[in-house]
């Protein structure tokens, strides 16, 4: 920044485009179905094989077809022998007319036979089932590729793989996904305090809880951040970390962003050759978050030092980086109703439980060095002043 025009303060929705800008996709891979979870697909996906693979039993019971019914009645019913079983994973033999097996759920419905009767139902006099009445076809009989058939497209390109995607996938014969690559992270905790850990000859040390915190919160989407050691309040220190971590295609530190043109954070990056894009938002907590590109393309972080400013700035702000780079949209809240005092000009982020009524209550403490509310709550309200009132947007803690 030295001697450059220091960058307006974006609002967090200008700053959240600004990096949505810079954050280029990294392009594809593939990978086993497993791999795929927490991830993003880059391409539709289809179906490699029917499912059901064939028509199937839904029930334990017997199959037969429906015809052999047509003339049934309580004072003439149909007699089927019953000449063999089928059961699931053998592919049945030829089905001769007027007749039935015995047949598990999840077999292979013989050709020919179109109804399965659940035996629960069944009347069965000499080895023979005795049938009444006139049935429909198709009753209990799973369809081959009912659900998915061979070649239809069951993904599109830009979905988040979830446990349920890759259970349909894997019914579907699915093997590999390509996927959006991923980017290299490096965390960065820097403060005098974090040097030593804290002890009773060590009164002024604290717990470095960003790091940790940051590094679980990437990890529960799938993404495994290099953590590096804390480093001093030293710019010369700081030139020398950020540069060592800048193979990264994401660096971001936590701590020393508050404060001007002389701030530690600031000197480092101005010496480093970085593009700062913004230094400080208009939001609160989090006010001094920086975003700069280094010179190797790496996007770079710079999150405040309390535990919650430094949250939301990797939960929004660089979850907006990874978005992006996977090929997923901009994330939108679900708009509510609220009633806080919020400034104009500045958003507030406020730690909020929804009730499972769906009301909304903000937590009473908001300060951002307190995590016990972070404990309580299960979402984020972002709050803003607008000409129309206050407006409210909902986003899940994680
Ligand atoms: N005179 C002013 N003082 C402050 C201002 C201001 O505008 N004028 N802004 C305040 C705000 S808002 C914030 S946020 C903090 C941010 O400051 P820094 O990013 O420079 O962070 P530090 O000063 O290094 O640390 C702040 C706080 O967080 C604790 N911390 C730091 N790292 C960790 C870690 N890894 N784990 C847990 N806790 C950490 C640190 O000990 C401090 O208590 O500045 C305000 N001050
Ligand atoms: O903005 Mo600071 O982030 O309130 O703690």
């Amino acid at each position: 920044m030295s001697g450059a025009p220091r960058p307006e303060r974006p609002s967090f929705d200008a700053a959240l485009a600004i990096i949505r800008e810079r954050s280029a996709p990294l392009g594809r891979e593939t990978v086993g179905l497993l791999d795929a979870l927490h991830r993003v697909t880059a391409g539709d996906v289809t179906a490699a094989s029917d499912y059901p693979r064939f028509d199937a039993a839904a029930m334990d019971g017997f199959a037969f077809a429906a015809a052999d019914t047509a003339d049934a009645t309580p004072e003439q019913p149909s007699r089927l022998p019953i000449v063999g079983s089928v059961r699931a994973g053998i592919h049945p033999t030829a089905h001769a007319p007027r007749t039935t097996s015995r047949i598990s759920t999840g077999a292979p419905v013989p050709a020919g036979c179109d109804y399965v009767l659940p035996h629960e139902e069944a009347r069965v006099e000499q080895d023979r089932l005795t049938l009444d009445q006139a049935l429909a076809a198709g009753r209990n009989v799973r369809r081959r590729g009912e659900d998915a058939a061979a070649g239809a497209r069951v993904l599109s390109s830009g979905t988040w793989v979830t446990p349920e995607i890759i259970g349909a996938l894997a019914c579907y014969g699915v093997a590999t996904l390509e996927v959006a690559r991923r980017p290299s992270i490096t965390l960065l905790p820097t403060g005098d305090e974090l040097l030593a850990q804290p002890s009773a000859d060590r009164p002024a040390a604290i717990f470095d809880a960003n790091s940790v915190m940051i590094t679980a919160l990437l990890r529960a989407q799938g993404l495994e951040p290099l953590r590096a050691a804390p480093v001093s309040d030293d710019a010369a220190q700081l030139e020398h970390a950020i540069a060592a971590a800048s193979d990264s295609a994401i660096v971001v530190t936590t701590g020393g962003a508050s404060g001007g043109d002389h701030d530690h954070l600031g000197q480092a990056l101005a010496r480093l050759g970085a593009t700062v894009h913004f230094h400080g938002v208009r939001m609160r907590p989090g006010k001094p978050l920086l975003f700069a590109t280094l010179p190797s393309g790496a996007l770079f972080f710079g999150l405040p030092g309390n535990p919650v400013a430094a949250l939301l700035g990797a939960r929004f702000f660089v979850g907006a980086a990874l978005r992006a780079m996977s090929g997923l949209p901009a994330e939108r809240g679900e708009t509510v109703a609220i009633e806080t005092e919020s400034r104009p000009d500045t958003t507030v982020f406020l730690k909020a439980v929804r009730e499972p009524g769906g009301t909304i209550r903000i937590l009473a403490d908001q300060r951002s060095h307190t995590l016990r509310p972070l404990i309580a709550a299960n979402c984020w309200v972002v709050a803003d002043a607008t000409p129309e009132g206050e407006r409210g947007r909902v986003y899940p803690l994680t």
